[in-house]
C-alpha cells in the first residue's frame, strides 16, 4: 500500500473532472483558494487555443477537508467543465446521446486515436480523445495542490520555468537555476518572473522570440513543443531508497513526468551531457562545515543520488513534443473507408509548454509528498513537521 493514493476521472469534453486524493494526513491547511492558485496558473500560457477562453477552473471540495483543514479522510475535489454546455446533447451518458454528431474517423498523427481506437473497439475516436486530452491534467493539478500544501509545510518549495520553445531558447538555459542553487539568485525571483511572463519563461529576454515561434508556427498551421526546468528545494536527505527499484526517487520522477501528456523525455541533473563527460567533471565532491553539516559545491546530481535525495536542490528537465492536432493536416486514413485523407482537425493549442510546467510542478509535487510520507509515516501534520525537522538535525550531527 503506497503512503498516498490519488485517482482522476472525467472526459474533456464531460461535465467535469473528479479527483480522490487518499492518505493525506490530517491537519494540513487547505483552501479552494490555494487550489485555484494552481488551477489558474496551468491555464495561462501564449499559444493555448480556444478552450481556455471557455474554461475558468475552480475546484469544489467535495470531501475530507472541514474548517480549512484535511480530516485524514480521502479528500475529493470536483473541476466543472464549462464546455459542457455545448457538449451535452452529444456527450450525454444516457441513450439518448447524439453520437453521431461531431465524429472522428481521420486519426491525428501523434494523438491517442488510432492506437486508442483499435485498442478498445471504438469506431468513432471521439471516444478516445476525450480522455486521452490533456484537460484531464486540471484535476492532476488540483491533487498536487494539495501535495504542494503538505510539502511547503515542512519546508520543501517547487518552481519551473520553460528554457525553450522549438528552437527558441532562453539564453540563460544553463545558469539561472545553477545560480539560484549557488545562492546567487533567489528561487522566488525566478519563480514571479516566470509566472509573469506569457510562456512562463524566467528571462525575460527570450521571451519574444518565443512568442514569434508560437506566431509562426500558428501562422503555418503547425505546432510546436519544447524543454522545461523544474526544481524542488529544501528537501531532508534521505526520500526515496536505493534499496528496490520501485523506491528509488529519480525512477518515480521520471514515470510521473513521462505520464504527462506528450511529454518524451526527462534528465535529473547533467541527464544526458553526464554520459559525455569525464566522472571527474559529473560527480559533486563532498565537504563539511560545523553547523552547515555536509554539503556540495556543485549540484551536476540534480539533488539524487542512489535513488535518494541528498538535500541538495532536485533539478528536472523534460521535453515535451509538439501539439500533435495541426491546422495544416497531416496524412492519414479515414477508418470508415480506408481512403487517404488529412487528420481530423480538432480545436487545438499551437503551443502548451507554459501549461505543461505547471503540470509538472504538480506531478514532482506528488511523487514527493509520496516519498516523504513513506519515509516519516505518521497521521497528523505534527508528526510529520517533527519527524522532518529531526531528519535535517540527524544529517547536520551525521
Ligand atoms: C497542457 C497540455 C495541453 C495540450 N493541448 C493539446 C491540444 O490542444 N491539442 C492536441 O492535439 N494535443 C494537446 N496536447 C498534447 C496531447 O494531449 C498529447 O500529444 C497526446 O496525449 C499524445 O501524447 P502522448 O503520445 O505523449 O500520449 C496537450 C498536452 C498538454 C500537456
Ligand atoms: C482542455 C484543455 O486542453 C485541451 C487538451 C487537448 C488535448 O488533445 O490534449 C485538446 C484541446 O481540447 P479542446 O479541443 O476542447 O480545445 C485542449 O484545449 C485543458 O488543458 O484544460
Amino acid at each position: 500500500m503506497t503512503a498516498i493514493r490519488y485517482l482522476t476521472a472525467g472526459e474533456s469534453h464531460g461535465p467535469a473532472l473528479t479527483v480522490i486524493i487518499e492518505g493525506i494526513v490530517a491537519g494540513l491547511p487547505i483552501t479552494t483558494a490555494y487550489i485555484n492558485t494552481q488551477l489558474a496558473r496551468r491555464q495561462k500560457g501564449y499559444g493555448r487555443g480556444g478552450r481556455m477562453a471557455i474554461e475558468k477552473d475552480q475546484a469544489t471540495i467535495l470531501s475530507g477537508i472541514r474548517g480549512g483543514k484535511t480530516l485524514g479522510s480521502p479528500i475529493s475535489l470536483q473541476i466543472e467543465n464549462r464546455d459542457w454546455v455545448n457538449w451535452q446533447e452529444i456527450m450525454s451518458p444516457h441513450g439518448d446521446a447524439r453520437t453521431e454528431e461531431r465524429q472522428v474517423t481521420c486519426p491525428r498523427p501523434g494523438h491517442a486515436d488510432l492506437s486508442g481506437a483499435i485498442k478498445y473497439g471504438h469506431r468513432d475516436m471521439r471516444n478516445i480523445l476525450e480522455r486521452s486530452s490533456a484537460r484531464e491534467t486540471a484535476a492532476r493539478v488540483a491533487a498536487g495542490a494539495v501535495a504542494r500544501g503538505l510539502l511547503e509545510a515542512v519546508g520543501i518549495k517547487i518552481y519551473s520555468h520553460v528554457l525553450s520553445i522549438g528552437n527558441a531558447t532562453n539564453p540563460k538555459e544553463a545558469e539561472l537555476y545553477k545560480e539560484a542553487t549557488a545562492g546567487r539568485v533567489s528561487w522566488q525571483e525566478l519563480q514571479d518572473k516566470a509566472d509573469a511572463s506569457q510562456v512562463h519563461c524566467s528571462d525575460s529576454s527570450a521571451e519574444a522570440t518565443m512568442i514569434a515561434a508560437i506566431d509562426k508556427a500558428k501562422a503555418e498551421g503547425d505546432s510546436l513543443g519544447g524543454i522545461i526546468e523544474i526544481a524542488a528545494v529544501g528537501l531532508p536527505v534521505g526520500l526515496g531508497s536505493y534499496s528496490h527499484d520501485d523506491r528509488r526517487l529519480d525512477s518515480q520522477i521520471a514515470g510521473a513526468m513521462m505520464s504527462i501528456q506528450a511529454i518524451k523525455g526527462v534528465e535529473i541533473g547533467l541527464g544526458f551531457e553526464s554520459a559525455r563527460q569525464i566522472g571527474s567533471q559529473v560527480h559533486d565532491p563532498i565537504y563539511h562545515k560545523e553547523g552547515k553539516g555536509y554539503y556540495r559545491q556543485t549540484n551536476r546530481a540534480g539533488g539524487i543520488e542512489g535513488g535518494m535525495s541528498n538535500s541538495e536542490p532536485i533539478i528536472i528537465r523534460i521535453a515535451m513534443k509538439p501539439i500533435p492536432t495541426l491546422y495544416q493536416p497531416l496524412d492519414t486514413i479515414d477508418i470508415t473507408n480506408r481512403q487517404p485523407v488529412k487528420a481530423s482537425v480538432e480545436r487545438s493549442d499551437t503551443c502548451a509548454v507554459p501549461a505543461a510546467a505547471i503540470v509538472a510542478e504538480a506531478q514532482l509535487a506528488l511523487v514527493l509528498a509520496q516519498a516523504l510520507l513513506t519515509t516519516t509515516g505518521g497521521d497528523r501534520l505534527e508528526q510529520i513537521q517533527e519527524r522532518v525537522q529531526q531528519m535535517h538535525k540527524d544529517a547536520n550531527n551525521f
